[in-house]
């Protein structure tokens, strides 16, 4: 049974840039001493105050956008089925995702940034595959990635800003170095009830790979839940599942979840934690969900801040081989 505790509201307003002056430099510090105790407590949080970059009305149309495809007919669907090669874009039917070795029950269709030299016969280098109905779909979609985007770079200057790197430092070129030609992964997820003798869960229990996850979720509750070590925020250890209780974070209304993944845990060496996180979607609703999840350049070398190197259970990585060796695990692909 879930716990009551809610996820904190962050106001990331103030890293869009529409404040200025000295009431800017005010609202950043707050809005980074907040985050960095959300981020030390949850890894997760809800943000708000984006308006001036993605409006109610644009995200509504996203999720219809996503729901209209699902509701497509399934050989139309199956013409956009992730290939062999690239083994990472398209469609997968329920029960391809795979997460824990237990299949998931959701369908998803899933889009990365776009290669300037593309090649099907290589894993992550295929094209997207873009449903030719709903027909609004692909404007949408891509209008939508746009925006996140901006949100992504700013859910990092808030990072930076929430572990006290200043600008111009070393560690703050290092940061910023990973992300000017972010390697993004979006996905639209069409969730089923789960039926009761499922063996796995709508989406299993699993820690987002890159930098920030922005969620966009229809308004169905009691589906996503995250995993909070120790409920107060204290004494928090390193992947003990143990302790701790699983929360629901319900969709709000003028809010995204977001949360930190593993290069961002890797970055603060463990400070700010990529949390559990898994959906158990029993309602008897279709349940619709957007992640967008802001990663690093494909190429980006992600190592731990400088005050922060040398802990050993956080070694440095090539972001491109990390996402290669999870994408890899993924799929159960089904023999041609
Ligand atoms: O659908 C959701 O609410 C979360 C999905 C998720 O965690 C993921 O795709 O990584
Ligand atoms: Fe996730």
């Amino acid at each position: 049974m879930p716990h009551s505790i809610e996820l904190p509201i962050l106001d990331i307003s103030p890293f869009l840039g529409t404040a200025t002056g000295k009431e800017s430099q005010a609202l950043h510090t707050r809005a980074a001493k907040q985050l960095d105790h959300d981020l030390r407590s949850y890894g997760f949080a809800y943000i708000t105050g984006f308006e001036s970059v993605v409006k109610q009305e644009e995200l509504d149309e996203v999720l219809e956008a996503a729901r209209a495809f699902f509701a497509r007919p399934e050989d139309e669907k199956a013409r956009l089925k992730i290939r062999r090669g690239d083994g990472a874009r398209g469609w997968q039917k329920i029960g391809e995702n795979v997460t824990g070795g237990y299949a998931d029950w959701h369908e998803g269709w899933d889009c990365y940034k776009p290669v300037m030299k593309e090649d099907p016969s290589q894993l992550l280098h295929g094209p997207n595959q873009w449903p030719e109905e709903p027909a609004e779909f692909r404007r949408v979609l891509e209008k939508h990635f746009a925006k996140m985007e901006i949100l992504g770079h700013a859910l990092m200057d808030a990072t930076a800003l929430a572990l006290s790197i200043t600008e111009g430092s070393e560690d703050h070129d290092q940061l910023k170095s990973w992300v000017p030609d972010p390697f993004w992964v979006a996905r639209c997820i069409g969730y089923p009830p789960l039926p009761p003798d499922a063996k796995g869960v709508s989406c299993g229990a699993h820690k987002d790979y890159g930098n920030w996850t922005l969620l966009l979720a229809d308004p169905t509750p009691g589906a996503l839940q995250v995993f909070l070590r120790d409920p107060d925020g204290t004494n928090i250890g390193p992947d003990s599942q143990k302790r701790g209780v699983w929360i629901n974070a319900d969709p709000k209304p003028g809010c995204l979840v977001v949360n930190v993944g593993e290069m961002v845990e890797i970055y603060s060496a463990g400070l700010y934690k990529a949390t559990l996180h898994q959906v158990v979607h029993k309602s008897p609703t279709y349940r619709v969900s957007v992640p967008f999840f802001f990663e690093p350049n494909y190429d980006a070398a992600i190592s731990a801040e400088s005050a922060r190197e040398g802990r050993p259970q956080f070694k440095p990585v090539k972001y491109g081989d990390f996402l290669t060796a999870k994408v890899a695990k993924n799929f159960a692909f089904e023999e041609p």
